[in-house]
C-alpha cells in the first residue's frame, strides 16, 4: 500500500452551501494524500454518485480514494479501498469481496482489536477516538494518546490516528508515535480548507513525516 500521512474524511454537514467536490479538491491541493467518502444519510444512489465524482477527482490528482462502509460502492467505482469498523463487514469477508490488491482499513479502539486486524491482514488501522469528537454519533470514549503509544510499540502495519484531532493538539498525537493523522471537522469545516491542510502538512514535515 502506498504510504499516506494526511487523511481527510468527507463531512458535508460541516460545509453547508459548499460543494463536496470543491471542498475535497481544496483539501487535496493543500496536501491531503488520501480521501474517504463517509456519508451516513444519503441513499445508496446518492452515495454512488458522490463516489464516482470523488473517484474522478482523486484519479486526476493521484490521491488514494477509500469508501466508508459501502463495499458495493467501493467496487462499483473501483476505489482504492474500503474502511470498515468493528460492527461492519468482517475483515475476512471484506477481503474475499475486495480481492488481495485493494486497501482494507479497520477502526480499532483497543490493542486486542489492533492485533486482530493485523493478524487478519488489514492494510491499515484507524486508532481512535484520541480526543472527544462530535463528528460520530456512536463513538466510544476517547482512547487518549496512550493507545497511540501502545499501537506504535506493538503493531507493524500502518495506523492513522483519528478523533478530535485539531491543529492545536496534533503535536500531542505525533509525539505519541503517530505518523498519519485523519480529520473530518478540522479540515472540511474550515473556512480555508487548503490553508488548514497546508498547516497540517508543515507540522507533519517538521516531524519528519513527509
Ligand atoms: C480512518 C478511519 N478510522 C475510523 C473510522 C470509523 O469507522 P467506523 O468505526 O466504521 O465508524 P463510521 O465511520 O462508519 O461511523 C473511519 N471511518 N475512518
Ligand atoms: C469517523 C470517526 N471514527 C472515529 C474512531 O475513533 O473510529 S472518530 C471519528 C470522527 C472524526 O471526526 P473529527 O475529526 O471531526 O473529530
Ligand atoms: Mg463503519
Amino acid at each position: 500500500m502506498r504510504e499516506f500521512q494526511l487523511y481527510a474524511i468527507t463531512g458535508e454537514e460541516f460545509h453547508p452551501g459548499r460543494d463536496l467536490i470543491e471542498v475535497m479538491e481544496e483539501a487535496i491541493l493543500g496536501g491531503v494524500d488520501i480521501i474517504q467518502l463517509r456519508d451516513k444519510t444519503s441513499s445508496k444512489r446518492e452515495v454512488l454518485a458522490k463516489a464516482k465524482a470523488l473517484r474522478e477527482l482523486t484519479k486526476k490528482h493521484d490521491v488514494l480514494f477509500i469508501v466508508n462502509d459501502h463495499i458495493d460502492v467501493a467496487l462499483a467505482v473501483d476505489a482504492d479501498g474500503i474502511h470498515v469498523g468493528q460492527d461492519d463487514l468482517p475483515l475476512e469477508d471484506a477481503r474475499r469481496i475486495m480481492g488481495p490488491d485493494k486497501i482494507i482499513g479497520i477502526s480499532t479502539h483497543k490493542i486486542e482489536e489492533a492485533r486482530e486486524a493485523e493478524a487478519g491482514g488489514a492494510d491499515y488501522i484507524g486508532v481512535g477516538p484520541i480526543f472527544p469528537t462530535k463528528s460520530k454519533v456512536d463513538v466510544v470514549d476517547p482512547v487518549t494518546t496512550a493507545y497511540i503509544q501502545q499501537v506504535a510499540a506493538e503493531i507493524n502495519i500502518p495506523f492513522v490516528a483519528i478523533g478530535g484531532i485539531k491543529l492545536h493538539n496534533v503535536l500531542q498525537v505525533l509525539d505519541a508515535g503517530a505518523k498519519s493523522v485523519c480529520m473530518i471537522s478540522e479540515i472540511v469545516g474550515a473556512n480555508d480548507v487548503k490553508g488548514v491542510c497546508e498547516e497540517f502538512k508543515q507540522i507533519l514535515t517538521a516531524k519528519g513525516h513527509k
